[in-house]
């Protein structure tokens, strides 16, 4: 089935869940258990999860699986079809990309990301049948050290709960300098209530950053603080009903 889960299930037993066999240590620590689960440095915490090819496609296959489920959800939570050049940052296997494509049919829509998972995302997931009219292209960096496209919209997909406030602000004000006037960017995330009382998946989520990345689950406000201090304004919060919220600023 295309919604099958199973990709993402594997994935979560057979890697995600060696990091959760260190969660008192992650707790006690504050950070990431990629060292103890793996014997590989967890410095820069991709390197550590794309540490062989199989690895990087086994984790493309997790991230593409949900948005087999939910991915139109969010990309119709607000109307886009106002954004013409759209670049979605960290753009992994594309999932969104072709989501925005398929309900937006006049945008051009830019996957970007690591050099290694570009080639993935072209390879095993982006398959041209040759008589598509979509405008679907990619291009190869790093978000933090390289220049971003022009675009007129910057899709954030499970992007800033991966990173520290003060890197989700870094990139975020590198957004807004390269977006066009009038452009914005959308954020697509899982939201904690605004108290951290729940929802309980979202609040695994957070745990579940703990154990691999540097960052965590968010309320809105904290993501609308993050925006603001990168220069955004006019921002408004679309819940979909599902596990992925959307949230949106302008420049
Ligand atoms: C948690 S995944 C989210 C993927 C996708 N947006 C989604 O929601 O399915 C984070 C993505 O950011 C990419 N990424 C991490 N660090 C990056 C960097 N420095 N520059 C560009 N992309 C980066 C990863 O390769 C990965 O595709």
């Amino acid at each position: 089935s295309p919604k099958s889960l199973f990709q993402s299930i594997q994935y979560n037993s057979q890697t995600i869940y060696l990091c959760w066999h260190n969660l008192t240590d992650a707790v006690r620590e504050g950070r990431n258990q990629y060292e103890r689960a793996f014997g590989v440095s967890s410095k820069d915490f991709f390197e550590a999860l794309y540490r062989s090819e199989e690895e990087v496609l086994k984790f493309m296959e997790l991230m593409n699986s949900v948005w087999n489920i939910c991915g139109r959800d969010v990309v119709t939570a607000f109307d886009l079809s106002t954004f013409e050049k759209i670049c979605d940052l960290g753009g992994c296997s594309g999932a969104i990309a072709k989501q925005c494509v398929l309900t937006y049919p006049e945008a051009m829509v830019t996957i970007f990301d690591l050099p290694k998972v570009v080639e993935m995302s072209k390879k095993h997931f982006i398959i041209s049948t040759g008589d598509e009219t979509f405008f679907l292209f990619f291009l190869l960096g790093d978000f933090f050290r390289d220049p971003l496209p022009v675009a007129d919209l910057y899709v954030l997909a499970r992007i800033l709960h991966d990173w520290t406030d003060e890197k989700c602000v870094e990139l975020l004000i590198k957004v807004n300098k390269a977006c066009q006037p009038g452009g914005g960017v959308l954020l697509i995330e899982a939201l904690l209530n605004e108290d951290k009382s729940g929802p309980l998946t979202v609040q695994l989520y957070s745990l579940n950053m703990l154990v691999q990345t540097e960052g965590r689950e968010r309320s809105p406000t904290e993501y609308l603080r993050l925006l603001e201090a990168a220069g955004f304004k006019d921002i408004q919060v679309q819940r979909t009903g599902k596990l992925y919220d959307t949230i949106l600023g302008r420049k």
